[in-house]
């Protein structure tokens, strides 16, 4: 190791799966006290090399990787990148909210006295590193009942538990996605802070507004190869030039046009009284063919509302007038709101959307098997329908076997809005649609929102993306600090910013 040497060199990486070549000879290095943006497409092989830095994937002969100049054995063993000050921050951030913040900093590191957790050191342990780090959260306090910028806090103090002060590469890989507005800047000043002191972060986002405002490079993955490495010296890492690299192209914004609703339109859907742990007796209409938006300041309860309308959580009290069916949502379940026409694209897509085990074609026709005979669900119908769903969708690998769990995040994604699509619902609810996505599938997949309102459906996007909800929605209401909803005055993205805003600061007045 040399004080002149690079924090983390990954030469000439390579990986093949089957007959498929996903990464070719990348390069990335990463110097002391560096943060470095690492984007590209859905499915440009951003997580597989993470993964082969981290020992779950073994590379192609002819890889080489070095930390402070010294090289690690391969394929790489977990403890070793750990040894050898390696740490990942995961999209999830693998808390586990019932125990504390000092349990969690220590998970996988517990100080131990006679065979037993010495919970004294570790609650020690916990408060230095949280310190260290500049992170103001209490060692005691129950890591559920954290706001999401004190989470990703106690995320990256579990990472960084283990490292000299000054030392060690941090990869965050998409673990920033869930934070807005001041959370986000909170987490931002914390990574600038750390790499002042001399730690190395890698940061993979989708966000571009984050790509351009955090690191000082960014290198650039398209196909698996390298396609960029933008700089600052050279010329400002700008949207353009990132979304360029990406895709070979740039790409413009998507608007849905604004349609006049007819006086005369009765509303499909009808909500009323809904209440939940958060929501009280909220209340709303959704015409066909419209888009209704519901945002609100993070992690203020507007997020349940999917839950409680498609009957994957019971509400309290409320109905759903869906067409002529009629929804008790206090008794609801999943099934009953299917039979209404009532299909939501979740958050989650691993745990609540997609069977991972699964090919492609048997998730996209999983919602259409109830309607056809069992002599109709021949191989040829769901590979049509799947070949059908991917092309549409641009669902990448375009194989419709393929397991779902060897799709990239972002095409995952994809599948899911393909898979609840093709059930052609009446009231069709999508939870933050565009997380993980890269900006052409973004692009996409608000374009394909606003087609199925076209095509008669009511929707209702549920998001914290201000620029979605503008793009897309004919009308948005805010969830306020009190639970009410409010009708915004415009869907304008800098309107909807301020209403959200004003609960936020509401809500901690
Ligand atoms: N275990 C696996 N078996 C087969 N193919 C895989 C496996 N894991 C990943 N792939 C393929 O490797 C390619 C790169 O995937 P990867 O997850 O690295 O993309 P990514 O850039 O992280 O995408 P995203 O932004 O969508 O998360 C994809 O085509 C994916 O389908």
């Amino acid at each position: 190791m040399t004080s002149a040497s690079p924090r983390l060199e990954m030469l000439g990486i390579s990986k093949t799966f089957g007959q498929h070549r996903v990464l070719s000879e990348v390069d990335l290095v990463v110097g002391p006290g560096e943060i470095r943006g690492l984007a590209g497409q859905n499915g440009s092989g951003k997580s597989t090399l993470i993964k082969i830095l981290t020992g779950v994937h073994r590379p192609d002969p002819g890889s080489t990787i070095r930390v402070d100049g010294a090289p690690l054995d391969l394929p790489v063993r977990w403890t070793a990148a750990h040894a050898a000050g390696i740490a990942v921050v995961h999209q999830d951030l693998g808390l586990l909210d019932h125990l504390t913040v000092a349990e969690n900093v220590c998970v996988g590191g517990f100080p131990t006295r006679h065979g037993r957790i010495d919970r004294r050191r570790r609650d020690r342990l916990a408060a230095r590193t949280l310190e260290r780090i500049g992170a103001d959260v209490s060692p005691l306090a129950v890591v559920g009942e954290l706001t999401a910028a004190e989470r990703a806090e106690v995320a990256i103090a579990r990472a960084l538990r283990d490292h000299a002060p000054g030392g060690g590469l941090i990869v965050l890989d998409e673990s920033t996605r869930l934070l807005r507005g001041a959370d986000l800047e909170r987490a931002h000043t914390l990574l600038r802070r750390l790499a002042e002191t001399g730690s190395s972060i890698l940061l993979i986002s989708h966000s571009m507004s984050e790509l351009q405002s955090l690191p000082g490079r960014v290198t650039v993955l398209r196909d698996g190869r390298v396609s960029a490495d933008l700089g600052v010296t050279v010329e400002p890492i700008s949207e353009a030039r990132i979304a360029r690299a990406m895709l070979g192209d740039a790409v413009d914004e998507f608007r849905r046009g604004t349609r006049a609703r007819p006086a005369d339109d009765v509303p499909r859907v009808r909500v009323e009284g809904l209440t939940g742990a958060h929501v009280r007796e909220a209340a709303f209409e959704i015409g066909r063919g419209e888009v209704l938006g519901i945002t609100g300041a993070p992690a203020s309860g507007y997020e349940e509302i999917p839950l409680l309308l498609t009957g994957a959580r019971a509400a309290r009290a409320g109905t759903a007038q869906v067409g002529e069916h009629s929804v008790d949502l206090t008794r609801a379940g999943v099934r009953h709101a299917l039979r209404a026409g009532i299909v939501l694209v979740p958050e989650r897509r691993d745990r609540d959307g997609l069977a991972l085990e699964l090919s492609v074609a048997d998730n996209v026709t999983l919602p259409r098997l109830g309607s056809r005979s069992r002599f109709y669900l021949s191989r040829s119908w769901r590979d049509r329908q799947a070949a059908r769903a991917i092309r549409d969708h641009g669902v990448r690998p375009a194989a419709p076997r393929a397991l779902v769990r060897e799709l990239s995040g972002g095409n995952q994604q994809k599948a899911l809005l393909a898979k609840w699509l093709s059930a052609q619902p009446v009231l069709l609810v999508l939870h933050e649609p565009t997380q993980a996505v890269d900006v052409g599938a973004r692009r996409d997949i608000l374009a394909r929102i606003s087609a199925a309102a076209d095509d008669g459906a009511s929707v209702l996007v549920v998001s914290s993306e201000a620029d979605d909800l503008a793009a897309v929605c004919d009308r948005v209401l805010v969830c306020t600090s009190e639970g009410d909803l409010v009708e915004t005055s415009s869907t304008d993205s800098a309107v909807l910013l301020d209403h959200v805003f004003a609960t936020y600061t509401e809500e901690r007045s």
